[in-house]
């Protein structure tokens, strides 16, 4: 690591929990996003994983922190603080399981009442480079979920990298915008097992 990236401005790091049923495909997403490689973190890593990188936006250098949550573990605290922590949210599904899809509706609800005010949600479709004989749940019908819980959607393929850093991008906007609508201050935040690229 050169000298210039260990230089970060602090009230600028973010924190995302990614939501989602299991094999939705965190892991992988968190791999893709932190290492750019499909299979980096091999290791599964429901719940309380977090992994950070420098991510360059709109100029500005931030240090986003992923962390993978299932709700619906047994260990309902550690969700719960994991889901306080974070300053954001991925609500992952995965295009070939409209089970996954389902779920999100009770993630959204864990969600909103771990956070106890209005959280910055972005549903995410992943698994989008699947064939169309794998894919299950349609675009329209992601979209319209996003709609009735009022987030953004995106499509994402964590195998091919496709929308990975475009999500993260747009929430790290979504949350600057929002600090500044708010005075400009946030608590501080624990950056998890910090992973760089090389
Ligand atoms: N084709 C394709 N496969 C994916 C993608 N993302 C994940 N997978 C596959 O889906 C399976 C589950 O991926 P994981 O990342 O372990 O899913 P998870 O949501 O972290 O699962 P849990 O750790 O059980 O909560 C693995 O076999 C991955 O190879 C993707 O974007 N495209």
């Amino acid at each position: 690591m050169s000298s210039d990236t260990l230089v970060t401005n602090d009230r600028d790091a973010w924190t995302i929990a990614l939501v989602g049923a299991p094999g939705v495909g965190k892991t992988r997403f968190i791999s893709r996003f932190v290492l750019d490689d499909f299979e980096g973190l091999l290791e599964s890593s429901t719940i309380k994983q977090g992994f950070s990188r420098q991510l360059l936006v709109d100029g500005q250098i931030t240090i986003v922190t992923l962390l993978d949550v299932y709700p619906g573990t047994n260990d309902v605290d550690v969700e719960e603080t994991l889901l306080r922590d974070a300053d954001a949210f991925i609500l992952m599904y995965s295009t070939t399981s409209p089970y996954s899809l389902q779920d999100v509706v009770a993630h959204t609800r864990a969600v909103r009442r771990a956070c106890g005010h209005d959280p910055l949600l972005s549903l995410v479709a992943n698994q989008c480079d699947r064939p169309a004989q794998d894919q299950e749940v349609s675009r329209v019908e992601g979209a319209a979920l996003a709609r009735e819980l009022d987030c953004v959607f995106a499509e994402a393929s964590a195998k091919t990298g496709a929308g990975v850093q475009d999500i993260a991008r747009d929430l790290v906007r979504r949350l600057r915008a929002r600090k500044q609508q708010s005075g400009g201050t946030k608590p501080g935040r624990r950056v998890w097992g910090y992973l760089t690229r090389r």
